[in-house]
């Protein structure tokens, strides 16, 4: 019988470890548990996303995407505009692995080998904005600005403390938005400081920050806050980390499979933790369009 053939889309940048140094030993792992695995080291940004539709056309069993968030992006981009599309394998290697938590992925990369090598695949939803596609989630408003100023120097150092770091340097400053945001399901108009449509339940580590999401249930879950002090934002984090904070009238929520989001004002758009353009922005969510491997 053929193996099926699988090619490892690496990052040897992501995160604190240095993947490269476990390269041989993961690949080896790989190869018992059945795969023909070949590799492709990125040099620079959305080498990830070309990287991925080349496996496609090559018709790959298999892509497995090593990296951060941002490099899972990529790969995850390169994939979902495909019309034969491998199965999504993940090996964890970044700063905050948001992805990953919301997989209930692990960070060990023999772990994560054992997880690839069940061959457990399951059909996930893909987010697509615009033309950018997202399997965690979308924001926009001036608080998700944060995810993408900290720099991979902050993250090298600190790790997820960088984001609080910065989060904490911004807060007084944020400056609710106007927002005109409509669907089929619910249309909303206003002020908002934050706009987050999610497809998984665990963002910028908070792990109940969309409690009710679902990878693979066809719908975004639509998260906004209303514009509120200092004092209420904080208290409003610390219910988010409890999951408790759709119960505050702060809180709109919803959940819808269509919406379109605009603003009078110029507002910057974050897909998967990465800048994804600017409103106003149409959002689709693709039911069950990619097929990921997590554990059983
Ligand atoms: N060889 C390379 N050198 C520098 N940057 C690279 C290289 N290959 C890819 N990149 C870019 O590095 C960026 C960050 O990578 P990635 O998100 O994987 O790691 P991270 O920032 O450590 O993790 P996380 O996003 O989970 O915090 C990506 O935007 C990617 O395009």
């Amino acid at each position: 019988m053929r193996r099926p053939r699988a090619r490892l889309i690496y990052n040897p940048t992501s995160g604190r470890e240095a993947f490269k140094s476990n390269l041989p030993s993961i690949l080896d792992t790989l190869e018992r548990g059945g795969y023909e695995v070949s590799t492709f080291m990125t040099h620079a940004q959305n080498e990830a996303t070309e990287a991925a539709k080349q496996a496609c056309l090559d018709e790959f069993d298999y892509v497995f995407a090593a990296g951060g968030d941002g490099t899972i992006n990529e790969v995850i981009n390169g994939l979902s505009i495909m019309e034969n599309r491998p199965t999504l394998g993940i090996l964890p290697s970044g700063t905050t692995n948001d992805l990953a938590r919301a997989l209930n992925l692990p960070r060990d990369w023999k772990k994560s080998c054992e997880i690839i090598n069940q061959r457990n695949a399951i059909p996930m939803d893909v987010g697509l904005a615009g033309s950018g596609y997202f399997i965690n989630i979308a924001g926009c408003g001036r608080m998700t600005e944060i995810t993408y100023e900290v720099s991979s120097k902050l993250k090298t150092h600190l790790g997820q403390l960088a984001y609080y770091v910065k989060g904490l340097e911004k807060l007084p400053r944020l400056k609710p938005i106007h927002l005109d945001i409509t669907s089929p399901d619910f249309d909303f108009e206003g002020k908002t400081m934050l706009c987050l449509i999610a497809n998984s339940n665990s963002v910028g580590g908070f792990e109940k920050l969309a409690p009710q999401a679902s990878l693979n249930d066809g719908v975004f879950d639509v998260i906004l806050v209303k514009p509120c002090t200092l004092p209420e934002l904080v208290h409003l984090a610390t219910m988010a980390v409890r999951g408790e904070h759709l119960q505050s009238d702060r809180v709109i929520y919803f959940q819808t499979d269509l919406l379109t989001v605009q603003s009078p004002e110029t507002v910057e758009l974050n897909l998967d933790g990465e800048y994804g353009g600017v409103l106003p922005q149409s959002f689709r969510c693709l039911k069950h369009h990619l097929n990921v491997l997590v554990g059983r």
